[in-house]
C-alpha cells in the first residue's frame, strides 16, 4: 500500500492543486409544494465580487477571464445589463464570453458547452433564456430548464429572479414535486424543474408546451445518461415543439455521453475542454491516508474544528451512513446536518438554506449535491467515501469526483478537497483519478496531525484572505 500511496502522492508545501467537479444525482426524493418565485423563501446568495476578481479576468488562460471587458459588448438589453450590475457582474468569463453570442444570435442554434465548476456557466444559459422570453406574455410558457435535483432547479430560478429582477412582467415557475397547484398549472414564461415533474405536468395538460422557444439541460451529461434520467429527458423532449433551440450544459462530457448528446442536441455548436484542462486551479486537492475503514470516522471529527472554519460539505455514498454519521458526531458534541433524497422537500429547502445563510456549517450529504450547488463560502470538501460507479461500483467515478469537489472554489475563491482512502481498491481509484485528470495530489497522513493541519489550515487561511492570494493560485 505504501507503494501505491508512493505513486500517487507528491506531497507539497504549497497544496495549489486543483479539480472542477460532476456527480451523478436525482432529485427524486418525496418532495411538498414551495410558493414560486421570489416567495419560495430561498436565501439570494451575495454576489460580492472581491477586488481582485478583476485581475483574475485579465489572465487570458483563466476560465473566469474573457476578451470582452464588459457585458455590453456582448448586445443583451438594458433591463438585463442592469440585473448583472445588480448582482455585481462586472465582466464575462469565458465560457459567458464565448457561448453567448453563438447562443442569442438567430436563427437559433443548438449549444454543447463545457467549462469547469463554478465559472459561470448558469449565467450563461440564464442570459440566453431571458433574451429569448417576450415578457408581454408572463403566462405563457416559453422556455423549459431541466436539472437533476429540487436543490439545483431552485438554485437556478433564483438566479434568473436575480438576473431579470429588472425585467417587467417576469414570472418563473419551478416544476419540482408539489409545487405547481393541480387548478392552475403552469403559469409563467420560464419553468424550471427536474425531468418526472415535467413530463407529469405536460401529460396532465397543466403545462403548455406549444410555445416553447428554448430548452436548456444543465449537468447534461448526467441527465442523458441512460443510466440515469436519460429516459425521462428523452420523453420530454418529445413532447415539446420541433424547433426548439437546445442548450446543453456541463463541466464534464464523457465520451460516450458526449456523441448521445450530439444526437439530442443536433448540429449543436460546441465548446469543450480536453479532460485535462477539467481541474479548478484554486482547489487544493488532497487525499487522507487512513489505516482502515474503521479509522475515517475517527479522522473526521480530528478534521471537525478545520471544517468549521469556512463551510463544507461531507459526501458519503448511501443515504445510511449519511444518518449514521450524523448521529455519532452529533452524539460525540459536533454540530452537522444532513440532507439526502429520503429526507420531503419542504425539509431540503430549510435544510438547504440553513447551509446557505450559513446557519449551518457542515453539511453531510450522497451525490444528490455533488452537482451544481453554488454556495461561496465552502471551503472544504471531504470524500468520506471515494466516489464509485458501474456495477459492484468497481470503477471510479471521474465525473462524479470532478463536480463533488467543484462544490468549493467558486468563481475563483480557493478551496480544499480531501478524499479519504483506506485500502488497495480506495487507493487504487484514487490514482486513477489523479491519473486521468494529471492531478498533482496531496498526501495528508492521520499520524501526523500537526502537518495535516498545516497545510488544509493554509489553504483555508488563504481562501479567507482571499484578496491576496487569488491572483497567485489562479495566475500560475
Ligand atoms: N461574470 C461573473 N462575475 C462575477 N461572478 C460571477 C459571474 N458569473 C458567475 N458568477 C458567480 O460564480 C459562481 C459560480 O457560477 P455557477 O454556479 O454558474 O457555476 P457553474 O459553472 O454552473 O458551476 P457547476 O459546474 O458547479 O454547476 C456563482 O456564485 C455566480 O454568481
Amino acid at each position: 500500500m505504501a507503494d501505491l500511496a508512493s505513486r500517487i502522492s507528491k506531497p507539497s508545501d504549497t497544496p495549489t492543486n486543483d479539480a472542477a467537479a460532476t456527480g451523478a444525482d436525482n432529485g427524486n426524493g418525496t418532495e411538498q409544494p414551495i410558493d414560486d418565485g421570489i416567495q419560495s423563501g430561498l436565501i439570494e446568495p451575495t454576489y460580492e465580487v472581491e477586488v481582485k476578481l478583476s485581475d483574475l479576468q485579465t489572465d487570458t488562460d483563466n476560465p473566469l477571464s474573457s476578451g470582452v471587458s464588459s457585458f455590453e459588448e456582448l448586445g443583451l438589453p438594458k433591463s438585463i445589463l442592469d440585473g448583472l450590475l445588480a448582482m455585481n457582474f462586472k465582466k464575462p468569463s469565458k465560457i459567458q464570453e464565448r457561448a453567448l453570442p453563438l447562443m442569442v444570435s438567430d436563427p437559433p442554434r443548438n449549444m454543447i458547452a463545457q467549462s469547469q465548476s463554478g465559472t459561470g456557466k448558469t449565467a450563461a444559459f440564464v442570459l440566453t433564456v431571458l433574451s429569448r422570453v417576450d415578457f408581454n406574455k408572463p403566462t405563457q410558457p416559453q422556455a423549459l430548464l431541466l436539472a437533476p435535483s429540487r436543490e439545483l432547479a431552485r438554485q437556478i430560478q433564483g438566479v434568473i429572479q436575480q438576473v431579470g429582477q429588472f425585467c417587467e412582467n417576469l414570472i418563473v415557475n419551478a416544476a419540482i414535486p408539489g409545487s405547481i397547484s393541480r387548478e392552475t398549472g403552469v403559469k409563467a414564461s420560464i419553468v424550471v424543474g427536474t425531468p418526472g415533474t415535467v413530463m407529469d405536468l405536460i401529460r396532465r395538460r397543466q403545462f403548455d408546451v406549444s410555445q416553447l422557444k428554448v430548452l436548456v439541460i444543465d449537468e447534461a451529461d448526467n441527465m442523458l445518461d441512460q443510466q440515469g434520467l436519460g429516459d425521462q429527458c428523452i420523453r420530454v423532449k418529445g413532447m415539446l415543439p420541433r424547433t426548439i433551440q437546445i442548450l446543453l450544459f456541463s463541466a464534464t462530457f464523457p465520451d460516450k455521453v458526449m456523441s448521445y448528446a450530439r444526437k439530442f442536441a443536433p448540429n449543436a455548436n460546441e465548446i469543450k475542454l480536453r479532460h485535462q484542462e477539467l481541474t479548478v486551479k484554486g482547489i487544493s486537492q488532497m487525499y487522507m491516508d487512513c489505516p482502515t475503514e474503521a479509522d475515517k470516522y475517527d479522522v473526521l471529527c480530528k478534521l471537525y474544528g478545520l471544517m468549521t472554519i469556512g463551510s463544507s460539505v461531507i459526501f458519503v455514498r448511501t443515504r445510511e451512513s449519511a444518518d449514521e454519521i450524523q448521529r455519532r458526531m452529533e452524539a460525540d458534541g459536533h454540530k452537522v446536518s444532513v440532507l439526502h433524497g429520503a429526507y420531503e422537500g419542504q425539509n431540503r429547502d430549510a435544510l438547504l438554506d440553513d447551509f446557505r445563510s450559513g446557519r449551518s456549517k457542515v453539511l453531510i450529504t450522497t451525490n444528490l449535491l455533488a452537482r451544481g450547488i453554488d454556495v461561496s463560502s465552502v471551503s472544504m470538501v471531504i470524500n468520506y467515501d471515494i466516489p464509485m460507479k458501474g456495477a459492484g461500483n468497481k470503477e471510479p467515478d471521474m465525473e462524479t469526483y470532478l463536480h463533488r469537489i467543484g462544490r468549493t472554489g467558486r468563481f475563483g475563491r480557493v478551496g480544499v478537497s480531501i478524499t479519504f482512502v483506506f485500502d488497495r481498491k480506495s487507493f487504487e481509484a484514487m490514482k486513477a483519478i489523479a491519473d486521468h485528470y494529471e492531478l498533482d495530489l496531496v498526501q495528508l497522513r492521520p499520524d501526523d496531525w500537526d502537518a495535516t493541519e498545516e497545510k488544509v489550515q493554509q489553504v483555508i487561511k488563504s481562501s479567507r484572505a482571499r484578496p491576496d492570494y487569488a491572483p497567485n493560485v489562479l495566475g500560475n
